[in-house]
């Protein structure tokens, strides 16, 4: 893996010995000559490593008074120290101020190459265990086997090595940033950083500071200088979380950076030239925000090289069995116990809600039942141990919900009713796939399809039974229908 190398030394021939063995593996280096020069060079661009001499002369910082300001100004940023004969000392104290290693002149070409790709491997695990100690809990795995994921997962393949910028949108909840990540994973920026900037929770008058980061320090010329989100993500990946809640006049400068790969820092005047793909998300219909004038039309066509939409979770009921059990499985090894099996009526009814947050409620009511849910620690977890708005749909309920209506028809008409709430509550369970509906209720494959044609629920059902992942074309529940599967607790979620 190449990396952008910053030789920091006084002496040309070490400078030029130095880069000459780096350059010939294919890292990139640029040379500084002293304290002033580097800090230009690193304000620049941040590099991946710097190699700095512990004597610089003529230079106004020596090596460890710029050891001091890089590792203040940039904390990640990993220092490998050259040190004379006779400055084994001087080198340790390096080191004990936070400096990577330190390589003795005259050194052996291995040894260096080796300690370059040591030193920018450990800031690449440090900046990577930061990141995941921050995202705890967030999963990263696209579970799920319905058509739309199926085809979202295809999407990744193709799009993931390309490098082109990708616009995911869909409901909040439905995993955009998992789909964002899956995308970076299975990039060729994998073993770079990926920085995510939520647009939404930032304020809007600290949004450019944070993107473009600073030239001095932010209070004041000693303070440290902002490192922008842009320069954290160079060589990786920059995700806008929310982009359509990015003030109108820093969209104007994103469209220029995308446009440049360069930017300036707040208020500073030099180009910073970064190499970062960016992925942006967002829940709203960007359209829409065009028409009303809070979204610029160039960036969204700058952005949406690749669009992707992610449907709702009610768009792929088929999918929920799945995602129950992953979530149930992870929440249990991260509590350290053991999981809770989910009973047939228990996922019945998270398969008949509505789920209005998504995957990400799904995920919470699952957490929930693990630590909640009465019983011993093995014991299955059945429809009335679920939160009420969703223990409300089992098909129980429902049926008694509907009789002082049955009890007002005749048998032959009361029985219908029962038969078409009961099958579609069947098939809305099975994600609309009617070859396993039919094995469960205990009627040939045939049989049901013609069953449910007859009780007139084929219709529009056959198009929810494609969305939600069941054998497309077959019959499954209209979704208008306003009989037993949706019930009375519709919109009642929190
Ligand atoms: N297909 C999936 N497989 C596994 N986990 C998922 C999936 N979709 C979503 N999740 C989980 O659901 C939660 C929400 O996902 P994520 O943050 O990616 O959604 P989002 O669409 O970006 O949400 P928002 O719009 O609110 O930012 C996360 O915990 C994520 O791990």
């Amino acid at each position: 893996m190449p990396h952008d190398i910053l030789i920091v030394d006084d002496e040309s021939d070490i400078r030029m010995a130095v880069a000459g063995v780096l350059e010939d593996e294919g890292h990139t280096c640029r040379e500084a000559t002293d304290s002033d020069s580097a800090l230009q060079a690193i304000a620049e661009r941040r590099p991946n490593l710097v190699v700095l001499d512990i004597w610089l002369e003529g230079s106004r910082l020596d090596g460890l008074e710029l050891l001091d300001h890089v590792l203040r100004d940039y904390p990640t940023l990993p220092v490998l120290m050259i040190s004379g004969h006779g400055t084994i000392e001087t080198a340790v104290a390096a080191i004990k101020k936070g400096a990577y290693d330190f390589i003795e002149k005259p050194f052996k070409t291995d040894r260096l190459l080796l300690m370059v790709d040591r030193a920018v491997e450990a800031a690449r695990l440090k900046q990577e265990n930061a990141e995941l100690r921050i995202r705890i809990g967030a999963h990263s795995e696209l579970v799920g086997e319905s058509p739309p994921i199926s085809q979202l997962r295809g999407a990744i393949s193709k799009v993931a090595p390309t490098g082109s910028r990708v616009l995911i949108t869909g409901p909040a909840g439905t995993g955009k940033e998992v789909l964002a990540r899956q995308i970076h994973a299975r990039s060729r920026r994998a073993e770079q950083p990926f920085v995510v900037v939520n647009c939404a929770a930032m304020h809007p008058d600290r949004m450019e500071l944070e993107l473009f980061g600073t030239e001095t320090g932010v209070d004041g010329y000693d303070s440290p200088r902002k490192v922008g989100m842009f320069e954290q993500a160079n060589g990786g990946t920059l995700l806008l979380d929310e982009i359509a809640d990015m003030p109108l006049e820093t969209q104007g400068k994103l469209v220029r950076v995308l446009q440049e790969q360069t930017f300036e820092h707040v208020g500073g005047t030099r180009r910073v030239h970064v190499d970062v793909r960016v992925i942006a998300t967002s829940h709203r219909d960007l359209q829409d925000e065009i028409q009303q004038h809070r979204f610029r039309e160039d960036l969204y066509y700058r952005l949406a090289v690749v669009p992707l939409r992610v449907p709702s979770l009610v768009e792929r009921r088929g999918d929920i069995p799945l995602l129950a059990r992953f979530f149930m499985d992870a929440a249990a090894r991260s509590a350290g116990i053991p999981p809770r099996p989910l009973g047939e009526d228990a996922m019945a009814a998270l398969q008949a809600y509505d789920w209005p947050g998504n995957v990400r409620q799904l995920r919470n009511v699952i957490d929930w039942l693990l630590i909640m849910a009465p019983g011993e620690p093995r014991e299955a977890i059945r429809a009335d141990m679920l939160p009420s708005e969703i223990s409300a749909l089992t098909p129980d309920t429902l049926r008694l919900e509907k009789s002082p209506e049955i009890m007002t028809l005749p048998l032959r008409e009361a029985r219908e009713m029962f038969e078409r709430d009961y099958l579609l509550a069947q098939v809305t369970r099975f994600g609309g796939n009617v070859s396993r509906t039919a094995e469960f209720v205990g009627m040939e494959r045939s049989a049901l399809h013609r069953k449910l044609k007859s009780l007139g629920v084929a219709g529009g059902a056959a198009a929810a039974a494609a969305a939600s992942g069941g054998d497309a074309g077959q019959a499954a529940p209209a979704s208008a229908e306003p009989g037993l599967v949706h019930g009375g607790a519709r919109g009642s979620a929190s």
